[in-house]
């Protein structure tokens, strides 16, 4: 991973002062919003307010464009409005892709920049290997919310109902190398409620968080980040099954537990991490 994605903030494209304020916000990314997060009548007034905000300095965090679906009104004028951003955006999010089909238009459309997608359709779920292979594709954001919808499904604080979607798209997007991060927390006073979800899709192997209020950036950043003891039993896995590999042997014990090459390969990857992390702050 060449940057992190622990907090990808959406921030409604219509709304000038948060996307000023988020050029000092602790936000790994930022998903600047065409979609939902702004009403029928203010699509054209946002693309406007967004080419403004994107002369600002966001430093490190990528700058993620939604724009609206290519079915929709807006879809058209939105992907000419991306196709027109020269560099100034790291990549463009297409809501609702079902296919890679989809993708395929979307491509056609924005020639130079990648591509995320949504997924929050139960097409997309069925379809999340062949997405999450597309070729111009680079990350992928569940939807939690649509998927709610489509499935009518209930809330649960575990999360079941969304489970096999959930595990469908990480599976497809570890299987292509491709970035995903989770669904959004509704409830944005909730700390605990968002801390448990965060820890939930830490474990499951998401890469970060959708936020929608900056006081969500912290516990996010938190739960993404490998901790100091993961750093240093990382340290420790590595020198020691270097210092086997000398001996002849292929298989170290640290802490009364088997390290072999696979788990030096993801201790290494906890310090590429730990390093990206810090060279966010940096
Ligand atoms: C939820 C909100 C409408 C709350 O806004 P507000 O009442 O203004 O909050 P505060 O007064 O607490 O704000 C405090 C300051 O923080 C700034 N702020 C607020 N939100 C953001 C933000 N997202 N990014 C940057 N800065 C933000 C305010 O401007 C205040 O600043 P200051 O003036 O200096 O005090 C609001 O948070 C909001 O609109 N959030 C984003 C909602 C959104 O984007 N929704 C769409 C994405 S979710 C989705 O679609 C998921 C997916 O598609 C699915 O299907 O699941
Ligand atoms: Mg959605």
């Amino acid at each position: 991973m060449a940057r992190p994605y622990r907090s990808v903030l959406y921030i409604p494209a219509a709304n000038i002062r948060a996307m000023e304020k988020a050029q000092g916000l602790a936000a790994d990314a930022i998903i600047f919003d065409l979609e939902d997060a702004v009403a029928p009548g203010e699509k054209a007034a946002a693309r406007e307010a967004l080419a403004g905000a994107l002369g600002n300095d966001y430093g490190r965090r990528a700058r993620i464009l939604r724009i609206n679906g290519l079915t929709t009104e807006w879809g058209e004028a939105d992907a000419r409005f991306a196709a027109g951003l020269a560099g100034r955006a790291d990549a463009v999010l297409i809501p609702k892709v079902d296919c890679a089909a989809d993708l395929d238009q979307a491509a056609a459309l924005i020639p130079d920049t990648p591509l995320w997608a949504m997924m929050e359709t139960p097409l997309g779920m069925l379809n999340a290997a062949e997405i999450a292979a597309h070729p111009r594709l680079e990350g992928m954001v569940m939807g939690t919310n649509d998927l709610a919808k489509e499935l009518n499904s209930r809330f649960r604080a575990d999360r079941l109902p969304m489970q096999a979607g959930l595990g469908l798209c990480l599976l497809a997007a570890k299987a292509h190398g491709k970035v995903i991060v989770d669904g959004v927390f509704n409830a944005f006073k909730d700390e605990d409620g968002l801390r448990a979800e965060c820890e939930q899709g830490r474990d499951m192997g998401f890469d970060g968080k959708t936020l929608i209020h900056p006081a969500q950036l912290a516990i996010a950043n938190a739960a993404f980040a490998p901790t100091e003891a993961e750093i240093e039993l990382s340290r420790r896995q590595i020198e020691a099954f270097e210092q086997a590999t000398a001996e002849g042997k292929g298989v170290a014990v640290v802490d009364g537990r088997i390290v072999e090459n696979l788990h030096v390969e993801t201790a290494r990857k906890t310090l590429d991490r730990a390093a990206a992390i810090a060279a966010m702050a940096g």
